[in-house]
């Protein structure tokens, strides 16, 4: 970046509600809280530096935006996220952009939000969209997605899936752990039942399953065609994961969870996933995300994309995340449609099962901050 760079930053805090509250093995989410950060270059005033109506800049200052949406027991809490947003304003003022970066290196979501708005501002610059100017690519169209299953009775939970695959979307996910193991091989097994075979089926467990649950869960799974089960065991059992993968059972195991705990190499070494879920709010940013997606690939290990339930910024920037990703299986991205109310217009058309990835310069997000 320029080192005449003047940027300033600022946030908001908003509240999203869910449409219908995410029941997971781990609890529920029924609203995102968070902030909506936004980064503007004051010294790069190219064009006339006309401001629009509303206040988006037409023809003025480089603008980019990230967004921290806390969850408990995946990032810091909201009131430390937003602490280390402050820190981070101040730093970017009187030091600059690896510092303030450094300042909120242990804050994931605040990172997240801050990495972001960096990357938005600095593809944005050179107008290139920000999954080429992430990865250095080749242009895609369209990234995969699952429909994402709240852990319902087997009736909501069939209808849902149902409606998933009437709208387009040929792999879905649902969450399970909630019921006992032989109710959830059943609500599966209905499941199965009424999308029929050509429809990806995985299931997320959220880390609640004992060894022989899940082994039980896996046998049943093997018939049923179930291809990933994520996160049966708790994060801490590296060697149990291992060990249902010495199964053989042919569904997939991926651990999410379990890649906050133990990172990257020891889930290797352990031979414990033959998938890792990367949650880039989770993570500390896309960047940081983009980088252990690599090196998962570099060792044979299967990276995917999910979000956190998250507004239309960071939702659109794990999209631009995944499309940098070569052969990525369906991501967890089609969570917009579970809030009831977004921060903005969504970019990202969901299309036959997939995302299209915006190919605008930058995250491709624009009308977040006016239209409040
Ligand atoms: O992967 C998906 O389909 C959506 C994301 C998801 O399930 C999720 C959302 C919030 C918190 C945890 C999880 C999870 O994957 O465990
Ligand atoms: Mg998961």
């Amino acid at each position: 970046m320029s080192s005449t760079e003047d940027l300033s930053l600022e946030y908001r805090s908003f509240s999203l509600d869910l449409a219908e509250p995410l029941e997971t093995a781990d609890g529920t989410i029924d609203s995102r809280d968070g902030f909506l950060v936004r980064l503007v270059d004051e010294s790069d005033d190219v064009g006339d530096g006309v401001v629009g109506v509303g206040d988006e800049p037409t023809a003025g200052p480089a603008v980019g935006y990230g967004e921290a949406t806390p969850l408990q027991g995946w990032t810091e809490s909201l009131d430390a996220c937003e602490r280390a947003l402050e820190r981070a304003r101040d730093a970017l003022q009187t030091d600059g952009p690896i510092e303030a970066l450094e300042t909120v290196d242990r804050q994931v979501a605040a990172r997240h939000a801050l990495a972001l708005a960096l990357a938005d501002l600095q593809a944005t610059r050179e107008s290139t969209p920000l999954y080429r100017y992430l990865g250095q690519g080749p242009m895609v169209g369209r990234v995969p997605v699952n429909a994402t299953i709240s852990d319902g009775t087997p009736a909501e939970t069939v209808r849902k899936a149902r409606e998933a695959v009437d709208r387009g979307f040929d792999c879905c996910k649902l969450k399970v752990g909630i019921r006992s193991v032989e109710a959830d091989i059943e609500r599966v097994r209905r499941v199965r039942e009424a999308v029929g075979s050509s429809v990806e089926l995985r299931a997320d467990a959220n880390e609640a399953w004992t060894y022989e649950e899940a082994e039980s869960a896996l046998e049943a799974f093997t018939d049923l065609g179930v291809s990933i089960l994520e996160q049966p065991l708790p994060a801490g059992a590296l060697e149990g994961h291992a060990d249902l993968r010495e199964l053989n059972s042919g569904v997939s195991i991926a651990l999410d969870e379990g890649l906050l705990e133990h990172g990257v190499d020891s889930i290797c070494e352990a031979d414990a996933a033959d998938v890792v879920v990367l949650k880039p709010m989770a993570l500390g940013g896309i960047d940081v995300a983009r980088k252990v997606a690599a090196w998962l690939t570099e060792l044979d290990v299967t990276p995917l994309v999910t979000t956190t339930i998250d507004g239309v910024v960071a939702r659109t920037g794990a999209v631009h995340l995944a499309a940098a990703i070569p052969d990525v299986p369906a991501c967890g991205l089609a969570t917009g449609e579970l809030l009831a109310a977004d921060l903005g217009r969504d970019p990202v058309l969901l299309e036959k099962g997939s995302a299209v990835v915006p190919q605008a310069k930058g995250l491709g997000v624009s009308d977040v901050w006016s239209e409040r």
